[in-house]
Order: structure tokens, then C-alpha cells, then sequence
């Protein structure tokens, strides 16, 4: 069947070379978020505007509180604290209270907030059937946030009007299946390293992303021979503050100094602050930390899973160095997975077991308690 699609012909929709595609409308979506922008999200039969609550001002809350059928959409964990019912299981929808300003919205979204911030309540869940943005809106909405690195937590106002002018515009089912951002290197400069003179430094970036991922070359490794390799995810408190927190300073170093040592290796250091939340949240999550939580439990309570990172960037990074495969510094048997998965063999695990103190004895012991890693 032939039917007329837009101003651009019969049959397939086809698209201007100039329109951005999914990939790109992916990542401006999540770019405006960040900078406080509502975005239209989707689906067959519905339409919302979505506004982030960590970055929305006050015009913008104002003018989506304002439409019938508005809520806040958060995880059923956060709700849990909150003392609402999360009727659409992993996902909660709250009325908007008609006086919520930004300090009840940053309240309610925030749970490093509320020792501070004493509790916003009582707070009214919707029902199936209830609110103007149906839970299945809300979910696409939560992950988007997500993917931007911000709190899952959702101003979403149902839109029938006309598409407001300069808004990204995506579809549910649209998120579902994100393209794979493909990394390419950028340039490649010599840098004397104090543990080796022979180090080159290899700067990948992807056009989806903000990220620039580096790999750190030291000597020449022969490409078709297994390459001593460290997936180093950054970490700026322990990489360069010395945070005696975690042990990520000690293993940085302890990794180039081995590398150094056998004259020749690759570390891969990947722009996935905090296992991939971001800064801000791992600062979140230390702050509950402090209130007692441990390191995965902190990552829950914020709404994100306790390790978000995607090791595939770092198997695109040998690959397109050459390397296909690796003798993997780690103590982590989640990352060899990911490697071999990513179509990179791992002939050795290599453990790493540095930068013991006694501020990080219980994160390392959480690490081989909950997430896998080797003692
Ligand atoms: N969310 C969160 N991230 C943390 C915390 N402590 C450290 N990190 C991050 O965890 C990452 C460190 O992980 P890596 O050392 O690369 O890897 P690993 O999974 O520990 O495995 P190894 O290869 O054995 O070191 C860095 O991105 C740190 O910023 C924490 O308490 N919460
Ligand atoms: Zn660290």
C-alpha cells in the first residue's frame, strides 16, 4: 500500500539529510534536559512534556504544574522513602500539590536531601487510570533522566496542543532500542609519563556524547599478542583528590607502574564517573553513605542501578587500537565478561589488589559481598 507521508513524498517517510536522526535526537534530548528544557515524549496514543526536577526554574515548573493532569513521576524505591504507594510497580506518580515550588520539587526528587530538607509529605500516589501521563510515559521519561545522569525524577505535564516550537521530540518505542554510540579516536599525542617515558596518550569521542574516553599507550604493545590491559573507570575524588574512600587512586597508579614495568601496555581510562551515575550522584550516594547505606544500597536509593557503566566503549577503543585481545588487570569478573561479550578475548585476569585503608575496608568487602568482585 502507497500512502502519502508529509511533504516529502509516497511511501517511506523519507528524511531530510539535514533532520537529525534518532541517535542525535537521543542525545539532545538528554543535553536539554540537563540544561533545564522540557522534551516531548510519546507513544501511540498519548503525548507529555517532561521536565527534568533537578534542573527545572521556576517559569518552566510553573507553566507544566499548571496543565490538568501534571504529576511527578519517580522510582518505587525513593517513593518507599517517601511513604507513597508505588501503584505502577517500579515507578511511582505523584499529584503536584497546586503550591508546589522547586524546594518541594527538589525535596521530593532529591534523597541526599532529607536530612536537610525535612520530608514534603504527605504525598498522594495515582492510581492506573489516574493522572494525565500514563505510567508507560512516565518509565521512558525516568530513563531518560537517567541516560542524562540525573535523578529520576519527572515533571510531566500531558500535551494536546500543538508541538511547542524548538522541543526535542521522541517516542517511546523510539527509546527502547538506542542506536550504539560508535567511539572514534580524535588524536593521538606522545606524553612522558613519570613512570614511562613511552607513553602516548589516544583521546576517543563519540558524537552522541559529551564524554571523551582516553587510552593511555605505554611502549609499543605488539598488536597480535595479548595486551596488559586496565579498564580504568574515572573517578576524580580517588583519581586525583587522593580520597582514601574507595581504591580506585592506588590501582590507577599501581596500573601504569606495572605497565611501565613489562614495558609495554594499554589503560583505558573511560569517562563513566561514579560506575556511570556522574559526579553529582556519587556524591549523592556518599552523602547516604554517611547515613549508613553502603555503596549499592546508596546507588538504589538514588534510583539508578549499582553499577550503570557500558564497557563496550572501552572494547571500541582496542579495537580501533588494534588489539583484539587482552590480560586484564582487575578484580572485577564482570569486566572480563563484558570484554569477551564486546568481542574482545581475555586470555589472563590479572588481579589488582592495592590502596587498602581503613576507610575503604568496607566498600571493598561490600564489593566482594554484593557485586561479584574477588577477594
Ligand atoms: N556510585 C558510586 N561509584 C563509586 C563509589 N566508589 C567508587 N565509585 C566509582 O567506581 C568506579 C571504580 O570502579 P573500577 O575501579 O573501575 O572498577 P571495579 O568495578 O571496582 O573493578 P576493578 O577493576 O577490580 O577495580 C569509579 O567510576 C568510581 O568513581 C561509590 O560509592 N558509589
Ligand atoms: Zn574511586
Amino acid at each position: 500500500m502507497v500512502s502519502k507521508i508529509g511533504p516529502t513524498g509516497y511511501g517511506i517517510a523519507m528524511t531530510h539529510p539535514l533532520d537529525p536522526d534518532l541517535a542525535e535526537r537521543l542525545a539532545r534530548a538528554r543535553a536539554d534536559l540537563r540544561i533545564g528544557l522540557p522534551v516531548l515524549i510519546e507513544d501511540q496514543t498519548d503525548r507529555a512534556l517532561a521536565l527534568a526536577a533537578e534542573t527545572a526554574g521556576p517559569a518552566r515548573f510553573a507553566a507544566l504544574r499548571g496543565v490538568a493532569g501534571a504529576l511527578l513521576a519517580i522510582g518505587a524505591r525513593r517513593a518507599a522513602t517517601l511513604k507513597a504507594r508505588a501503584y505502577d510497580g517500579d515507578l511511582a506518580r505523584l499529584r503536584l500539590p497546586p503550591d508546589a515550588d522547586l524546594a518541594w520539587l527538589r525535596a521530593t526528587a532529591d534523597p541526599a536531601r532529607d536530612l536537610a530538607a525535612p520530608l514534603k509529605g504527605p504525598y498522594v500516589a495515582l492510581r492506573d487510570g489516574e493522572g494525565g501521563v500514563s505510567a508507560g510515559l512516565a518509565r521512558a521519561a525516568l530513563r531518560l533522566a537517567k541516560g542524562a545522569r540525573l535523578l529520576p525524577a519527572m515533571v510531566l505535564a500531558p500535551w494536546k496542543a500543538e508541538e511547542p516550537a524548538g522541543l526535542v521530540r521522541v517516542s517511546v518505542a523510539e527509546m527502547a532500542a538506542p542506536p550504539l554510540s560508535r567511539l572514534s579516536e580524535v588524536v593521538s599525542a606522545r606524553v612522558p609519563l613519570a613512570v614511562s617515558r613511552a607513553g602516548r596518550l589516544h583521546v576517543f569521542r563519540s558524537p552522541l556524547e559529551d564524554a571523551e574516553h582516553v587510552a593511555v599507550e605505554i611502549g609499543a604493545p605488539p598488536r597480535d599478542r595479548p595486551v596488559l590491559a586496565r579498564l580504568h573507570s574515572a573517578c576524580l575524588t580517588g583519581d586525583i583528590f587522593g580520597s582514601v574512600k574507595c581504591d580506585c587512586g592506588p590501582q590507577l597508579h599501581a596500573a601504569l607502574a606495572r605497565m611501565a614495568e613489562e614495558g609495554a601496555g594499554v589503560l583505558l581510562y573511560l569517562d563513566q564517573e561514579g560506575r556511570g551515575i556522574g559526579l553529582a550522584n556519587k556524591m549523592r550516594a556518599y552523602s547516604l553513605q554517611d547515613q549508613g547505606f553502603d555503596t549499592v544500597e546508596a546507588n538504589h536509593r538514588l534510583g539508578f542501578e549499582d553499577d550503570e557503566r557500558d564497557f563496550r566503549a572501552g572494547a571500541q577503543m582496542l579495537a580501533a587500537l588494534g588489539f583484539s585481545a587482552v590480560r586484564l588487570l582487575t578484580n572485577n569478573p564482570a569486566k572480563v565478561r563484558r570484554m569477551e561479550e564486546a568481542g574482545i578475548a581475555v586470555t589472563e585476569r590479572v588481579p589488582l589488589r592495592v590502596g587498602e585503608t581503613p576507610e575503604n575496608a568496607a566498600y571493598l568487602a561490600t564489593k566482594i559481598a554484593r557485586s561479584g568482585h574477588l577477594p
